[in-house]
C-alpha cells in the first residue's frame, strides 16, 4: 500500500453542532493526527452533549453530489464512514466506494448515540451489514458488534473477542473490538482478523480507564484517527498503538474543555495546548495550607523562634538535617539524570552539589563538639525513602514534585522565623546565629527557580501525572512537618 505523510482523509458522517461527535469530531481527529480532513454530510443532527433532538436527512442524491465533488477533484487516501442513518444513504455510499476504491476504508457502524438515541433506522441494519464488504476495518462498540451478528451484546471480554472473530470471518474484514462499554479498571481494545492480515489473529491494546464522563464522540474520533494514521503507516497494529496513546491523552484532559452539561467531548488537541501554567504550584500551595499551619504550631518551631528550644532537640535536628541532605542530594542527582532539558539537568545537578556543601558546613560549623547520633531517625528515613522511591517508581514529574517542598517549605519557614527574630532584636537569642542563616537570598532564588521548573513540568504532563505530582508534593510536605516534630519525639531516645 502507498503511504502518505499528510494523508487526505474524507469523513462521511452526520453532524454534531456542539462539536464533540460526527463530522466535527472527525475533522478535529484527522487534523490532530496529522491528516488533511474533508467531510461529506450524510445527515444534519440537532444534538448536544445531552442528547439528540432531531435528524434531518438530505436526499441521498445530494450526498452523492458531495462525494463526487470531492472524488472528481481530490485524491483520497482514506475514508472514514460514520453515521449513515438510512438504507438509501448506505446504498449510495456503497456504490460510490465501488467506483472510487479508496485505499483505506474504516467503517464505524454508528447505530445508537451515547445518550441512547437511535442514529440508524432499524430497517437499515441489514444494509449496514452488506456495506462491511467494502471496509478494511470495522470499529463496532459492543452493542453494535452484537447487532451486526444478530446476537446479544457481549458482557465480557472473551465473548467480545469471539464475536470479533466471527464478524471478521463472516465479512472478510479486520475488526477493532472496543471494550469501552465493559466494567473494570482498564479499557481493552483488540484488532481481530481471522484471514491472516495481522501478525497474530488478535492484537490487544489496553489502557487504564480514565475516570471521566466526557466520552461523547470517542468512537467517532477513534475511527477517524485510525483511518488517518493507517494511510500514513500502512500498518494497522502500529496505527492503533499510536491512536490509542493519543486517545488516552484526549480522554485524560477532556475535563479541561468544560463543554456542555451532559457527556462532554474529548480534548482532540491536548498535545498542542499546554494546560494552564502556574496554576499547579498554586494548587500545591493551597492544598498544603493546613500542613503549614501545623508546622508553625509545632513546639519545635515556637521554641526555636523564642529561644526556649532544648539544646538536645536542636542538636538532634541538625544531625538529622545533615543525614537527610546526604540522601536529598542523591534525589536531586536522580532528577538531574532524568531531566529532559539541559537547563533542568544543570539546575538539579547544582542543587545536588550544594546539598553536599551545606552538609559539610553543618558538620564543620554546627555539629563539631555536639554529641549527636550518626544514624537516620525514623522520620528522616521515611522521608528519604519517599524521595528515592518517587525517583525510581514514579517518573521525572513525580520526583520533581516530591523534592520541591524541601526547598519551598524550608525557605518559607526560614523567612517567617528570620523576620520574627529580626523584629524582636534580641541580641542574646541562643539560636540567633542559626536563624540568621535563614536569610539567604541565593536559596530563595533557587526555590523560585525550582517551583518554576515544577510548573513547567506540570504543564507538559497529563492530568493523571499531575494528580500523582500533587500527591507526591503533599506527602513530602507532611514529612517536612514531621521532620520538625521529630526532635521532640526521638531526640531523647537517640541519646540513650
Ligand atoms: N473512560 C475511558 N478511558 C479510556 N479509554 C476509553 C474510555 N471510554 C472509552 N475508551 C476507549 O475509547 C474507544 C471507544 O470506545 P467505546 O466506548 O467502546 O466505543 P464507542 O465510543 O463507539 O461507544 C475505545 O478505544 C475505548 O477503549
Ligand atoms: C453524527 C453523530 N455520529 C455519531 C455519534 C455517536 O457518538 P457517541 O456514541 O459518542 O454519542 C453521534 N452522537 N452523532
Amino acid at each position: 500500500m502507498k503511504t502518505r505523510s499528510i494523508p487526505r482523509v474524507l469523513s462521511i458522517a452526520g453532524t454534531d453542532p456542539s462539536g464533540g461527535a460526527g463530522i466535527q469530531a472527525d475533522l478535529k481527529s484527522i487534523a490532530a493526527n496529522g491528516g488533511y480532513g474533508m467531510a461529506a454530510v450524510t445527515a444534519l443532527v440537532a444534538q448536544n452533549t445531552r442528547g439528540v433532538r432531531s435528524v434531518h436527512t438530505p436526499p441521498a442524491a445530494f450526498l452523492l453530489e458531495q462525494l463526487d465533488a470531492v472524488s472528481d477533484d481530490v485524491a483520497i487516501d482514506a475514508v472514514k464512514i460514520g453515521m449513515l442513518g438510512s438504507a438509501d444513504i448506505i446504498g449510495t455510499v456503497g456504490k460510490w466506494l465501488v467506483k472510487t476504491a479508496p485505499a483505506v476504508v474504516v467503517v464505524d457502524p454508528v447505530m445508537v448515540a451515547t445518550s441512547g438515541d437511535r442514529l440508524l433506522e432499524a430497517s437499515a441494519e441489514e444494509a449496514l451489514r452488506s456495506l462491511l464488504q467494502h471496509a478494511d476495518l470495522v470499529t463496532p462498540n459492543l452493542p453494535e458488534l452484537g447487532v451486526l451478528l444478530n446476537e446479544p451484546a457481549a458482557q465480557d471480554w472473551e465473548t467480545a473477542l469471539a464475536q470479533g472473530r466471527e464478524l471478521s470471518r463472516r465479512y472478510d474484514v479486520t475488526v477493532l473490538v472496543k471494550g469501552g462499554h465493559l466494567p473494570g479498571g482498564d479499557c481493552p481494545d483488540a484488532l481481530v482478523d481471522v484471514h491472516g492480515r495481522l501478525a497474530e489473529e488478535t492484537v490487544e491494546f489496553r489502557t487504564e480507564r480514565v475516570a471521566t464522563a466526557n466520552t461523547h464522540g470517542t468512537g467517532c474520533s477513534l475511527s477517524a484517527a485510525v483511518a488517518t494514521v493507517q494511510a500514513r503507516t500502512g500498518d494497522w497494529t502500529e496505527s492503533l498503538k499510536q491512536v490509542k496513546d493519543w486517545l488516552y491523552g484526549a480522554l485524560l484532559r477532556a475535563d479541561e474543555l468544560e463543554v456542555g452539561q451532559g457527556n462532554g467531548p474529548i480534548h482532540h488537541f491536548h498535545h498542542h495546548v499546554a494546560p494552564p501554567r502556574s496554576a499547579f504550584s498554586q494548587q500545591c500551595w493551597d492544598r498544603t495550607a493546613g500542613l503549614r499551619k501545623g508546622i508553625f504550631d509545632l513546639p519545635f518551631i515556637r521554641q526555636l523562634a523564642d529561644g526556649t528550644l532544648p539544646e538536645a532537640d536542636f542538636a538532634y535536628y541538625l544531625a538529622q538535617d545533615a543525614l537527610y541532605l546526604a540522601d536529598y542530594s542523591r534525589a536531586l542527582a536522580r532528577a538531574s539524570s532524568m531531566a529532559p532539558t539541559a537547563a533542568e539537568q544543570l539546575f538539579w545537578a547544582k542543587g545536588a552539589y550544594n546539598c553536599i556543601e551545606v552538609e559539610a558546613a553543618l558538620h564543620r560549623e554546627w555539629l563539631t563538639g555536639r554529641d549527636v547520633t550518626d544514624r537516620q531517625g525514623p522520620v528522616t528515613k521515611q522521608y528519604v525513602d519517599h524521595l528515592l522511591s518517587a525517583g525510581t517508581s514514579g517518573g521525572y514529574a513525580e520526583l520533581v514534585a516530591a523534592v520541591i517542598p524541601c526547598f519551598w517549605l524550608y525557605a518559607h519557614v526560614g523567612e517567617v522565623l528570620h523576620a520574627q527574630y529580626r523584629g524582636t532584636g534580641a541580641a542574646d537569642h541562643p539560636y540567633g546565629a542559626w536563624l540568621d542563616t535563614y536569610a539567604d537570598e541565593e536559596f530563595a532564588e533557587a526555590t523560585r527557580q525550582a517551583v518554576g521548573i515544577m510548573d513547567d513540568v506540570a504543564a507538559r504532563s497529563s492530568a493523571e501525572e499531575r494528580r500523582r505530582m500533587l500527591a507526591a508534593f503533599e506527602e513530602s510536605s507532611l514529612y517536612e512537618l514531621r521532620f520538625f516534630d521529630a526532635p521532640r519525639l526521638y531526640a531523647a531516645a537517640s541519646a540513650e
